[in-house]
């Protein structure tokens, strides 16, 4: 091994990194040790490429989420068209992929990645995608990469081009067969490398999948796809069939509002713009419309939405409620997310109540039985949008059930206060995962010292809607429905 294979080495060892500061310097800023600009004259990469770099690495360092830090990089370099649109691939893809990349980087190199230096480490990920993933030929992603680790970890680029090289010689598919346990004696780790899921998240899958390893994999497949952009049509502005022919789009195929986009920005979208639809996956449009789809005796009007931010889905139930002379409070706890709230219902019949949604009883504003349909849409993993969410199947960790079940449970019960008896109230996640789904509700409801009964939730979904299961609570999937695995639970008070 050349001493270039331990020069990628941490330089301030045993100090955590600032976000900024020294070896996660941006690709254009000066060596932090020499002062010297990177390869002078010079770029370090080409702009999306150097785009994709950034992004990762913020993922990797500040913990953000890829679709926001991209977006403002793509703004802040002026990039549009077919850059932006590699930048995203890139960076979507690498991220996705980090599992089974970490392993191949690691093997290619001789060490845990864990020991590379982040900066040279994100570069590699990215390299590695390209020569694996991708159509990029394989010069051109060896090259492309050691230019990079040349800018951004200047000690490393003698490594960064071994490794590359390294990977470069053998293909995917025979990195896999060396990589991957044998599916017969262990199919769970062999579908983790081969289809990029952490175990834990596919053994979860499975479960709601009622162990179909085989349906399974199709899932992760279908995780791994970049998601189609679906817009809501919202009712009493606008109609789906004509949206779809504005944006030159198609009409969904379940929800009576969605349009699926084919392509481009849908923030420069007229009817984005001035509040006639808002991005909103399907599935989502689906569940909360099951709400209003639910029999109901008696007053109708006073709706809640008790876990609203962003409001989507309050953007939904706030269109139907001007059209139906309802009224939606909708509550989120988190401020900056109350405000979009605001922006998402502006000129709708919604008040927007910035507080905790568990505070049901003890706020006037949040009355006991004060509401004849309430949605719980509740924070949760969020393993039913990993399509969507390119980072999160890796930041996700099974320790982060507890907490959330518990807060989802104590939201369950504050619904199951605040609606009146004989009101309904629908529970959603964009999780499939059982402790989210299932037991949540059974234990939620045991707990909520009110008496309930489950709804049959699949006639309240559209005529003719496959794979529905056998209620009375529906999953749904991305690869049955094209949606967010959305899971779907309607309970009425009878008492
Ligand atoms: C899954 S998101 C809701 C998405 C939203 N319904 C939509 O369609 O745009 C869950 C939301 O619940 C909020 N939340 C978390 N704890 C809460 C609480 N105790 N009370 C009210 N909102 C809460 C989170 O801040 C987050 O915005």
């Amino acid at each position: 091994m050349t001493s270039e294979h331990h020069a990628d080495r941490p330089h301030n060892t045993g100090r955590p990194r600032r976000p900024g500061g020294p070896g996660y310097g941006r690709t254009q800023d000066r060596d932090a040790r020499t002062g010297r600009a990177p390869r002078a004259g010079r770029p370090a990469s080409d702009p999306a490429r150097q785009a994709a770099y950034e992004a990762i690495a913020a993922v990797h360092r500040d913990d953000a989420y890829a679709n926001l830090v991209l977006s403002e990089i793509l703004r802040g370099m002026g990039l549009h068209g077919r850059d932006a649109a590699f930048a995203t691939e890139l960076t979507y893809g690498t991220l996705r992929a980090l599992g089974t990349l970490d392993l191949i980087i690691g093997d290619a190199a001789g060490r845990e990645v864990s020991r590379i230096d982040p900066p040279a480490r994100d570069a590699l990920r990215l390299g590695a995608y390209q020569l694996l993933f991708t159509r990029v030929p394989a010069h051109a992603a060896v090259n492309q990469t050691v230019d990079l680790v040349r800018a951004v970890a200047p000690a490393a680029h003698g490594f960064a081009n071994a490794v590359m090289r390294s990977i470069s010689e053998t293909s995917l598919d025979d990195w896999l067969t060396k990589l991957a346990p044998a599916y017969e004696q262990d199919p769970v780790g062999n579908l983790a490398v081969v289809h990029n899921h952490p175990e834990w998240v596919i053994r979860a899958f499975s479960e709601a999948l009622g162990g179909d390893l085989e349906d399974t994999a199709r899932l992760l497949i279908e995780d791994n796809q970049a998601p189609v952009v679906h817009l809501c049509a919202r009712p009493g502005r606008s109609d789906a069939i004509e949206l779809a022919d504005e944006v030159g789009g198609v009409p969904g195929a379940f929800s009576p509002y969605a349009v699926y986009l084919n392509g481009g920005s849908p923030a420069e979208l007229g009817a984005i713009r001035n509040g006639r639809a808002h991005v909103q996956d399907e599935g989502s449009q689906l569940v909360a419309a099951a709400l209003l789809a639910a029999p109901l005796e008696g007053r109708d009007d006073r709706w809640l939405d008790l876990c609203a931010g962003p409001g989507g889905k309050a953007g939904l139930l706030g269109a139907i409620a001007a059209e139906r002379g309802a009224r939606v409070t909708a509550v989120e706890v988190a401020e900056h997310r109350a405000r979009l709230v605001d922006q998402a219902t502006a000129g709708m019949p919604v008040t927007v109540l910035p507080t905790d949604g568990r505070t049901v009883g003890r706020d006037p504003d949040l009355p006991e039985e004060g509401f004849d349909r309430v949605l719980v849409d509740a924070p949760c993993t969020g393993l039913g949008s990993l399509r969507r969410r390119p980072e999160s199947r890796w930041r996700r960790k099974p320790t982060d059930l507890p907490p959330l079940t518990k807060l989802q449970r104590e939201l369950l019960v504050a619904a199951l206060r605040a609606v009146r008896p004989g009101g309904v109230v629908a529970y959603v996640t964009c999780s499939p995962h059982m402790v989210e789904t299932q037991v949540t509700v059974t234990e939620g409801s045991r707990r909520s010292g009110v008496e309930v009964d489950f709804v049959d939730a699949r006639p309240l979904l559209p005529a003719g809607m496959p794979h529905l299961g056998t209620g009375p609570t529906v999953q749904l999937w991305p690869h049955r429905h094209g949606t967010d695995a959305m899971f779907l639970a309607v309970l009425r008070r009878t008492s």
